[in-house]
């Protein structure tokens, strides 16, 4: 029989869907996962069903709690944390969606992005935001949505549709319809929000033409968003903590001090560092987002956005029929001594930092007679640590810290073969914490301050674990050369497309 307390942690990822029971220790308990589809409706356009994410979310919170029965009355908390920029727009009586989630993969509003852009508007906006105009944020989502669904925007204009992102949908789906809000964290993805005066934008807001009344009210990551509708667990859990997943992850990571670095390798990846207090606009076309805010202190971090990580594995593994699991990339990327100088640049939804550019499509680069299937796995993975070494040295330079190690996580790092890749191109030592699923954690974490399993959040730094380190082991000049062959693949691909 357990009678401590336990948090509920729910992890709505791109991918997959998972509830996470963690002890007041921080340990992992039980977790309940469900795959959630993508459509591609037209080309470069990425969509959910807002519903199946719903559903999906209540599903495996019950599963884990049904599994463990015993922890039911132990939930302390729930914290939730989600896919970013996600954007969806429903009704406030019916909680029906007005149109499918449209996923921040999606990149049909990369010509109003680039309209934006030639107009001029970006210094300002990235001097508010922390952001530049691509079609990743929700802003022109939300346009388009506006724009394009009939009937949309006089509803919105009558305050009949609330806007959120996937943590707001299902705090407002949790909440029994009771509470529009969302954190920081997830509001600074919008475009909308001022993360320096931290409040929504009124000139943003009229620049993308958007009604304010669809806006939810934003809170700290770790706060009291409300409770659960007695008819989805049987009793109230308080919701105590919110964040955007990458946001969750340097938490979990305990990436509290400045210059301290995590990288999550899940369907896209994302490194993120931790600059304090101040707010710094990137120099390197990277952006400036909050890390958290507690207390209404906010602590700011420097992150390189990567559309695709995983999601390459998956396409070798669904399109290809390369392998059934895609934990088979590991073995099959070690069966072989290199990539035969084969190259995969992953742009399936375009290039994230430092190269914004919505327009161009993936490449596989290279490719002789010789080449053979494992070559291309090799080079998918190997893509992930190139793709990070873009970013890095950008990073320590806007943070102004250097980054004597990173700590990894996510679904990939359980490839070794990708985490020695990334220790050798990037020289540097590459850690495996015990708990990989840092996300659900950074969540955990959150909704525990709020109900005082935790005094502050560097008390639950004596609970981080490392379970492996991966140190560089290749030579220099080795390193270089496979680098400049990756340059010039990108950089080849950013031709052809401009051309
Ligand atoms: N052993 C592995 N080797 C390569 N890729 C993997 C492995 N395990 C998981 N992945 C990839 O990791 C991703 C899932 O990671 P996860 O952190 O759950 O993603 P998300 O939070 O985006 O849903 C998938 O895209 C999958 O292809
Ligand atoms: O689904 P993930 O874990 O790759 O994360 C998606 C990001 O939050 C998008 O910004």
């Amino acid at each position: 029989m357990n009678n401590q307390p336990v948090i509920l942690a729910i992890d709505q990822g791109t991918t997959s869907t998972r509830a996470i029971l963690f002890s007041a220790t921080l340990e992992i308990l039980a977790v309940q996962q469900k795959e959630l589809k993508l459509h591609y409706p037209h080309k470069g356009w990425v969509e959910q069903n807002p519903e199946a994410i719903w559903q999906d979310t209540l599903e495996v919170c019950h599963a884990v709690l049904e599994h463990n029965v015993s922890m039911v009355g132990s939930v302390a908390a729930i914290g939730i944390t989600n896919q970013r920029e996600t954007t969806i727009l429903w009704d406030r009586k019916t909680g029906k969606p007005v149109y499918p989630a449209i996923v921040w993969q999606d990149r049909r509003t990369d010509i109003g992005c680039e309209q934006l852009k030639a107009q001029g508007y970006e210094p300002m906006v990235t001097a508010r935001t922390g952001l530049l105009f691509d079609p990743y944020f929700s802003a022109t989502k939300i346009a388009w949505i506006l724009d394009n669904v009939e009937g949309v925007r006089s509803r919105a204009m009558r305050g009949e549709l609330a806007f959120g992102t996937v943590d707001c949908y299902l705090l407002w789906h949790l909440t029994g319809g009771k509470v529009h809000a969302t954190d920081v964290t997830n509001a600074a993805r919008t475009l909308l929000f001022n993360i320096v005066e931290q409040k929504w934008d009124a000139d943003l807001l009229t620049l993308f033409n958007i009604p304010e009344t669809i806006l939810p009210e934003v809170r700290d990551n770790a706060a009291r968003f409300g409770m659960t509708d007695r008819i989805l667990f049987g009793r109230g859990i308080p919701i105590g903590g919110m964040a955007g997943d990458q946001h969750a992850a340097l938490i979990g990571q305990r990436c509290f001090r400045p210059g301290m670095v995590k990288s999550t390798y899940g369907t896209g990846c994302f490194a993120l560092m931790n600059i304090g207090s101040d707010f710094k606009p990137s120099q390197h076309r990277l952006l400036t987002t909050p890390a958290y805010r507690l207390n209404g202190k906010m602590v700011y971090a420097i992150e390189g956005s990567i559309f695709i990580a995983g999601a390459a594995i998956q396409w070798l593994r669904d399109e290809l029929e390369f392998f059934q699991e895609v934990a088979a990339s590991d073995a099959l990327a070690l069966s072989v001594p290199d990539s035969n100088e084969v190259y995969f640049v992953p742009a399936f939804t375009g290039l994230g930092a430092p190269y914004w550019r919505p327009d161009v499509r993936g490449m596989i680069s290279g490719l002789s007679r010789d080449t053979t299937r494992v070559h291309i796995v090799r080079a998918a993975l190997e893509a992930q640590g190139y793709q990070t070494r873009d970013l890095m040295a950008a990073i320590e330079e806007d943070g102004g810290h250097h980054a004597e190690i990173i700590r990894v996580d996510g679904g990939l790092v359980a490839n070794k073969f990708m985490c020695q890749f990334l220790a050798d191109i990037l020289n540097k030592p590459v850690e495996v914490p015990k708990i990989t699923e840092a996300t659900a954690l950074g969540a955990a974490i959150l909704a525990g301050l709020t109900v005082d399993l935790f005094a502050d959040l560097e008390v639950t730094g004596c609970y981080w674990q490392r379970d492996k380190i991966y140190t560089p082991t290749i030579t220099e000049t080795e390193r270089e050369r496979l680098y400049a062959g990756w340059k010039a693949a990108v950089q080849s691909l950013l031709h052809a497309s401009r051309n």
